[in-house]
């Protein structure tokens, strides 16, 4: 499986997706700062992975400042420093709910920390690391475990149980989290039970995410897989040949109805499962479930720059696969046009089947409708 994330002891790697699928090249991120330059110009993407970057940054920028003494002495002087760090990571973007849940987690942490009555600076900077390093651990295995429920699901619901084929959109796999993926996890998980026929992966225009990002994990795993445009995905589902049984897509943000914010052309996925009948399922952990956000109208879509649409990149030599390789901008959109480039899109609940996270796949109440507040209201709930 490819490594997204690599941290060791105060010292954090990125593995570098603006160069991938032609250059896998790690990059090092010494900072919040440096993180928060990672996560706007996605070199590292994906809801876990932003959040984990972003946390596991500031534990790299407050290493450094331990080894060169120069930490705060008083525990609240820490706490500031920390808190005033996690403020500005997110700021880096907007959509996806787990940056915010996990600064706000660990915030909390080191408040309580701070509050102690023998608390020194070292230890509040303490709980810090130790609560971020967690993280890297808990998703991976959160995602193997929406891979198992995901996949039992699906097969569960398919007339030919031992012969699954699946679409996904975007990337949800090693590269968007710690490790094994959810969207793709659940993918993973069906090649491991050898009930997976084929998945589809779309492009995912703009930016590419699953011709350059899910394609090269499928190909790198030997999962059979079929790459698709995002404008084949109708003929695809109407093709009954293909015998599509579920879209699994991941999520940024699940409001407490179950609307969900995903990469742009998620919505449209999802209309075209119900009109074909397909089933249509996102998978998350439940850091990316947000009951504090009511419903889809409450989630502020990140804008991008228009250039992510007017041009696109790739190797000067078209055939490049190793390091040292040029990757070139080619404009291929009329110059002059305006553009309209929204990140992510809302999937209504209502067009939603079922929710896998890690502790199983949430579905609807006999009233139809979701009750994420009823399955989750514990301590994973956020503010
Ligand atoms: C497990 S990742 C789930 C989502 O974050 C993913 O589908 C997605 O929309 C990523 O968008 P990106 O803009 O590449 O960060």
């Amino acid at each position: 499986m490819l490594q997204a994330i690599k941290y060791n002891d105060g010292s954090l790697e990125i593995l570098d997706q603006l160069q991938l699928p032609f250059v896998q090249k790690y990059i090092a991120i010494r900072s919040a700062e440096d993180g928060w330059h990672a996560i706007k110009d996605m070199k590292v993407r994906g809801a876990p992975a932003i959040a984990i970057v972003a946390m596991l940054a500031l534990s790299s920028e407050l290493h450094s400042l331990r080894v060169a003494k120069t930490l705060p002495e008083a525990p609240e002087e820490a706490r500031t420093l920390i808190v005033s760090k996690l403020d500005y990571l997110v700021t880096s973007r907007p959509t996806a709910v787990n940056l915010s849940d996990a600064a706000h987690k660990l915030e909390a942490i080191v408040t309580n920390k701070a509050k102690e009555a023998a608390a020194t600076g070292l230890g509040v900077v303490a709980a810090f690391v130790e609560a971020a390093e967690h993280m890297l651990g808990q998703d991976l295995d959160d995602n193997q475990r929406i891979g198992h429920h995901g996949a039992e699901w699906i097969m569960a619901h398919a007339t030919e149980t031992g012969n699954v084929a699946v679409l996904t959109h975007c990337n949800t796999g090693s590269l968007a989290t710690s490790g094994y993926g959810t969207a793709l996890g659940v993918i993973r998980s069906l090649k491991s039970k050898d009930v997976l026929r084929r998945a589809y992966c779309t492009e995912t225009r703009p930016y590419n995410q699953g011709s350059r990002l899910t394609a090269f994990e499928l190909v790198h795993d030997e999962i059979p897989a079929t790459l698709i445009t995002d404008s084949m995905a109708g003929a695809l589902l109407a093709d009954t040949s293909v015998g599509l049984n579920a879209i699994v897509v991941g999520a940024d943000r699940v409001a407490a109805n179950g609307d969900t914010a995903n990469k742009i052309g998620t919505y449209g996925l999802a209309v075209l499962a119900k009109h074909h009948g397909v089933k249509f399922l996102v998978a998350a952990p439940r850091t990316t479930i947000d009951l504090a956000t009511k419903s889809g109208k409450d989630i502020v879509i990140e804008q991008r720059s228009s250039s992510e649409v007017t041009s696109i990149k790739g190797p000067r030599d078209g055939t490049g696969t190793t390091d040292g390789v040029i990757l070139e901008t080619v404009q291929i959109a009329a110059p002059g046009i305006s553009v309209w480039n929204p990140a992510f899109d809302i999937t209504p609940a209502v067009l939603i089947d079922g929710i896998i996270t890690e502790v199983g796949v949430v579905e609807k109440g006999s009233d139809g409708h979701f009750h994420m507040a009823d399955v989750f209201n514990d301590s994973t709930s956020r503010r």
